[in-house]
């Protein structure tokens, strides 16, 4: 009893204290007027499970169990910066509420992409510990383009464009972060829930006067110039243009809007979005004149040869399966160098730290079985991102390019498949009844009828990964997978895939 009445009036006072965080200090600036600020019907569904008051009350779980999710980052590298030390006691505080934490995300292309995920797992490591994920797409921002390590303007981007971009990655993140479990009380479900705003929405409602007036008043010039990403610009011979100088003081102003409206009280970022999120911090601290708002940025994750993982380079690791396979997406983390998997599996995987380091002492064991710590990273990785399907689909591809497996192959994976190797269409009569050998070369297998019997006699030949032993084996209709296609090997890596028109 006496416990249950200390975690009541530890909840009374978590809840007062977020109203006096929030209404302490009245903000009477006609920039926040609610009629122009309202988010969409849609962004306020999607925000409604965050601004119940229901969900600020602490629960007994959470008063007692805490973690510090600043001190997991950092000890998983993925902290880089901290704005004030006060986040470290405040997130882990059993008197303070749940913290709201928001990560942006500029709508320049259809998927987000591997350093983007970063964004995504820190995240879900707060809500894993126990607060509450914001995802904000920079609908108005894409717009303008941030600067921030970008050494030429960004190109201008069409509405159409950003709508579909936007759509791409509110599905990708609402996906995983969806079903992001987190100990949730006082919900039914154990999977976490993401509010998706964008900033287009309170955007789109601002005048130039009333900016310059309330926001741009209080933004030292000299301070602006003096950020890292306006630094750099200002030193090429291309310049910088007023629109993209603006830009700090637009994702400046999305967190004090979100701090004032929603009770955002953190933003996070990769370590070039410092400029940004300090805009942020220092204009809540001047207009609304409180502490409180905190920044938090992590490491930019590298390739081996010190470019930054993004969507510029050839290559990118999207996180849209319709622009990378989860078969391809699990193969990238399989194929890592052992030099980077520890490292990757601390950022990328919430495994336990213990078995992360019982993996590392393990690879340096005698028998170590070579891609054993590849293998947990990929399947972690891919099931976080793609879901549990995503990543039974990932490995059935990889089974079915093993030939002789004995996987049952459907036809869901050899598709899956057909975008790694060559394939061909084939109308149905061409195929049944045709010899192997003859649909060898016709498939462009292999190219000769001479070449094919060679391989056949020598066991290298496999349909639908089964060895083909007779010369006489003709094509069935039953070995048509799911009457639509079939997969041709020769050996262990080159393959066709037949689709059956
Ligand atoms: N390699 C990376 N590691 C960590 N965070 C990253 C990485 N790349 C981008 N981010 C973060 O993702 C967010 C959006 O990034 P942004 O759109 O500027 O980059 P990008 O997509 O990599 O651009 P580009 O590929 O055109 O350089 C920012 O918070 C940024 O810090």
């Amino acid at each position: 009893m006496a416990a249950a009445a200390a975690v009541t009036a530890a909840a009374s006072r978590a809840f007062f204290y977020h109203h006096r965080t929030l209404f302490h200090f009245p903000f009477t600036n006609p920039l926040y007027s609610s009629a122009r600020t309202t988010p969409s019907l849609k962004a306020r569904r999607l925000l409604s499970s965050l601004t119940s008051t229901q969900n600020d009350v602490v629960s007994a779980e959470s008063l007692r169990h805490r973690p510090n999710v600043v001190d997991i980052l950092d000890e998983r590298g993925l902290l880089e910066s901290l704005t004030g030390d006060h986040l470290r006691v405040a997130c882990s505080d059993p008197a303070l509420p749940p913290l709201r934490v928001y990560c942006g995300f500029d709508p320049t292309a259809q998927s987000l992409h591997l350093g983007n995920l970063l964004g995504i797992i820190v995240l879900s490591w707060f809500q894993r510990c126990g607060h509450q994920a914001v995802a904000l797409i920079g609908g108005a921002t894409a717009r303008v383009g941030d600067p921030s390590g970008k050494s030429l303007e960004r190109p201008e981007l069409d509405p159409e464009t950003l709508v579909n971009n936007t759509k791409g990655i509110t599905e990708i993140i609402s996906r995983i972060l969806g079903r992001t479990p987190i100990s949730n009380p006082g919900s039914d479900s154990n999977l976490g829930s993401v509010a998706i705003l964008n900033n287009y929405d309170w955007w789109k409602e601002v005048r130039l006067l009333d900016f310059l007036k309330e926001v741009g008043r209080f933004a030292r010039v000299g301070t602006m110039m003096a950020k890292e990403s306006v630094k750099k610009r200002l030193e090429s011979e291309q310049g910088m243009s007023y629109t993209e100088f603006t830009y700090q003081l637009l994702q400046g102003y999305d967190f004090l809007h979100l701090f004032d409206k929603m009770r955002v009280s953190v933003q996070i970022g990769g370590s070039d979005q410092w400029g940004n999120i300090t805009a942020g911090t220092e204009l809540i601290r001047k207009i609304l004149q409180v502490d409180g708002a905190y920044g938090l940025t992590f490491p930019l994750l590298l390739k081996s040869d010190g470019t930054k993982f993004g969507k510029s380079e050839d290559g990118a690791i999207w996180l849209s399966p319709s622009m990378l396979s989860p078969y391809k997406f699990y193969q990238y983390f399989f194929s890592v160098p052992d030099s980077d998997v520890v490292r990757f599996l601390k950022i990328l995987t919430f495994l336990d730290m213990e078995e992360i380091m019982e993996l590392e002492r393990d690879m340096k064991r005698p028998g170590y079985v070579p891609n054993t710590a590849q293998r947990r990273l990929a399947e972690e990785v891919t099931r976080f991102v793609h879901g549990e399907e995503g990543l039974i689909e990932a490995l059935k591809a990889t089974e079915a390019l093993r030939p002789g497996a004995e996987t049952k192959l459907d036809w869901q994976t050899i598709e899956g498949i057909a975008e790694d190797v060559p394939s061909c269409s084939l109308a149905y009569d061409q195929v049944v009844n045709l010899s192997l050998v003859d649909l060898s070369v016709s498939s462009g297998l292999l190219e000769s009828k001479s070449a094919a019997r060679r391989l056949l006699k020598q066991g290298g030949l496999y349909l639908n990964n089964s060895r083909v032993d007779s010369e006489s084996k003709r094509v069935e209709a039953d070995d048509i997978v799911d009457g639509k296609v079939l997969l041709l090997s020769a050996g262990k890596k080159n393959k066709v895939v037949v689709r059956i028109a």
